[in-house]
């Protein structure tokens, strides 16, 4: 597979905050990323660097081989949905669309007008009467239609209600299949979305945490509860990310998949092993919980 976007040992640093630290990864064509982690993590700041809307205090940016910055072949080949977008004040939303038409030379208008039928968003509406919902919803159609070949969705669906969340979703899908393009998706619905991300990109305080497929996450962190000397026996070792006890009987989750003989161990011992999904893997990968109290092990040993 072709890689289409490099980053090396990335840093943005404002005035005091550093939003990137030593960010590095690489993006290849037709996938759908997701890009994760809680606010202020350095998300939007990642996605601006990429897109030329921000400039990195250091580190290199390649996308599709070139420097982003002032590039028009990169750009023409590039869509980035905000979820603050601002429109001009006399806007309406045909207008919209007319204007990301004439930026995006792969733009499906026949696509477009049927999403504003299904998302049932006016053209003739002025975009400053629009509800928060609904100027997501334009977000998001210019996102589709655009079928630019490396498209960005930052949290694209604040307001959105779950039926339309349902469309986007279903549209993305669907036209993926049809029309392969790499999608750089960034949202706080995990839950919602792990299906649809095919690898992960997890930031914390401005460091990538995971770049890993999603498929490879799934069983790499697993919850063992039962009889506290038992769960030890089984997790010692490994990286525990979370620990409750509640009388005799401990719940923790640990990183590193469990061997087949350790399952058969674990059933012989009387525990329950769960695999994690994977908004409990980033929540537990990026908060500190369980680290102020004695975590289970400690109090096995
Ligand atoms: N223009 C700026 N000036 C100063 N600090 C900034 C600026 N833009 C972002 N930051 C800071 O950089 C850090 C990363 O912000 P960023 O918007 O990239 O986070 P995010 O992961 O997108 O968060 P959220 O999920 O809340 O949207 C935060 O601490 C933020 O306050």
């Amino acid at each position: 597979m072709n890689t289409i976007v490099t980053v090396t040992d990335l840093a943005k640093r404002y005035r005091g905050v550093t939003a990137l630290d030593g960010v590095s990864f690489s993006l290849t064509e037709n996938r759908i990323y997701g890009l994760l982690g809680r606010n202020g993590a350095g998300k939007t700041t990642l996605m601006q660097l990429l897109t030329a809307q921000n400039m990195a205090t250091s580190g290199d940016i390649a996308v599709f081989g070139e420097h982003p910055y002032e590039n028009d072949r990169v750009l023409a080949r590039t869509c980035f949905v905000k979820e603050s977008q601002t429109y001009p004040q006399s806007m309406r939303v045909g207008h919209a669309l007319r204007a990301a038409r004439l930026l995006h030379p792969n733009w499906d208008q026949r696509f477009a007008d049927s999403l504003l039928e299904e998302f049932q968003l006016p053209p003739q509406r002025m975009v400053k009467k629009l509800s928060r919902g609904m100027l997501s919803a334009l977000g998001v159609i210019i996102g589709l239609a655009s079928r630019a070949p490396l498209t960005f969705f930052d949290e694209p669906y604040l307001g959105l209600d779950a039926v339309a969340r349902q469309l986007f979703y279903d549209h993305l899908l669907a036209d993926f299949a049809e029309h392969p393009r790499t999608v750089i998706l960034s949202t706080h619905l995990i839950d919602e979305v792990s299906d649809l991300i095919e690898h992960v990109l997890l930031i914390d305080h401005g460091r990538l945490l995971l770049d890993q497929d999603t498929d490879d996450l799934r069983g790499d962190v697993v919850t063992v509860s039962g009889p506290v000397a038992a769960v030890h026996e089984i997790t010692v070792g490994r990286t525990e990310l979370h620990g409750n006890l509640l009388g005799g009987t401990a719940r923790v989750t640990v990183r590193g998949r469990l061997t087949e003989a350790e399952r058969v161990q674990a059933r012989a011992l009387g525990l329950t092993v769960e695999t994690v999904s994977l908004q409990e893997l980033v929540v537990r990968l990026t908060t500190g919980a369980g680290k102020t109290e004695p975590t289970a092990k400690e109090y096995a040993l």
